[in-house]
């Protein structure tokens, strides 16, 4: 029977690299998932190992290129690292790095930037991806997971479809919350990753902030539209939002109204919204 593909690495290689530039150094703490393919079909049909990487190695290369490149941001470190298996093994036709950034951000004290300690950022991993073909195409991606943000007013949900199934209240005034998993494909290099990661993350908050939310479908289009508008480095930007719910308390068992000022907070269920947008 045909094996019809196949694919192998390693995931959750966690690694930490310190640059050191004088006094002053800088964290990177990345979660690396490497899979490659290649012409590794006899181990998965004939038992014969004899072309295939040993997973262990394709951790231990990692390790190696973090020891070599201390300073590069997760984009160039994973693209460097992409690069380094097609070049050592001739077996392999492709490379798939994934990684997920632990990000340590770096602590001032009276204004002043402290050259060696960090403090958790527990909000969002920041994410790559790089495919990589031999001899052609590369793709980069940006982007974040588990990024959590809100507003208490200035978002709404009406006019949508009614009928006997339909039990929701409209809204004009309602929390809108989300912990988002968002990712954007590069088309350019920009100056810097991180830097212009930040600008993305920028926008799309001030957006979200700024602006009424007629729903959390509106929110993102237009969060998206500004993205691009505000980076000609990316050519898309995907979203994927839960629309975290909060329902309002009934406090009438106390004689008192909820004023639309005390909810239960809720995980599941939650309305799952995405959209990717480009440009046209
Ligand atoms: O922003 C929203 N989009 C929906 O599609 C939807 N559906 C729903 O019940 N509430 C909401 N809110």
């Amino acid at each position: 029977m045909p094996l019809i593909k196949n694919r192998y690495g390693k995931g959750g290689v966690r690694v930490l690299r310190i640059h050191r530039d004088g006094d002053r150094q800088e964290v990177s703490q990345l979660n690396i998932k490497a899979m490659v393919e290649g012409d590794f079909a006899r181990t998965y049909t004939h038992g014969d190992n004899a072309t295939t990487v040993s997973t262990d190695t394709i951790k231990n290369v990692v390790n190696v290129v973090a020891r070599e490149n201390t300073g590069l941001c997760a984009e160039e470190f994973c693209q460097v690292l992409a690069n380094k298996y097609l070049e050592t093994y001739p077996q392999i036709s492709s490379v798939a790095i994934t990684s997920h950034e632990t990000k340590w951000s770096r602590l001032s004290f009276h204004g002043k930037p402290h050259p060696h300690s960090f403090v958790l950022d527990a909000n969002g991993k920041p994410t790559v991806e790089v495919s990589m073909t031999r001899g052609g195409a590369s793709t980069l991606v940006s982007g974040i997971d588990g990024f959590a943000f809100m507003k208490s007013t200035q978002s709404g949900w009406e006019n949508y479809v009614k009928d006997r199934y339909t039990t929701i209240p409209p809204t004009a005034d309602r929390i809108c919350a989300t912990s988002m998993v968002a990712s954007w494909v590069w088309s350019g290099k920009p100056g810097s990753y991180p830097a212009t990661n930040g600008r993305i993350l920028d926008t799309v908050l001030e957006v979200f902030s700024t602006t009424y939310s007629k729903s959390v479908q509106d929110s993102l289009y237009r969060m998206g539209e500004a993205a691009l508008a505000a980076v000609p480095e990316i050519s898309e930007i995907s979203m994927a939002c839960p629309n975290m719910h909060f329902i309002p308390m009934n406090l009438s068992a106390f004689g008192l109204d909820n004023n639309n000022d005390v909810f239960l907070p809720t995980d599941e269920p939650h309305g799952q919204i995405e959209c990717t947008v480009g440009r046209g």
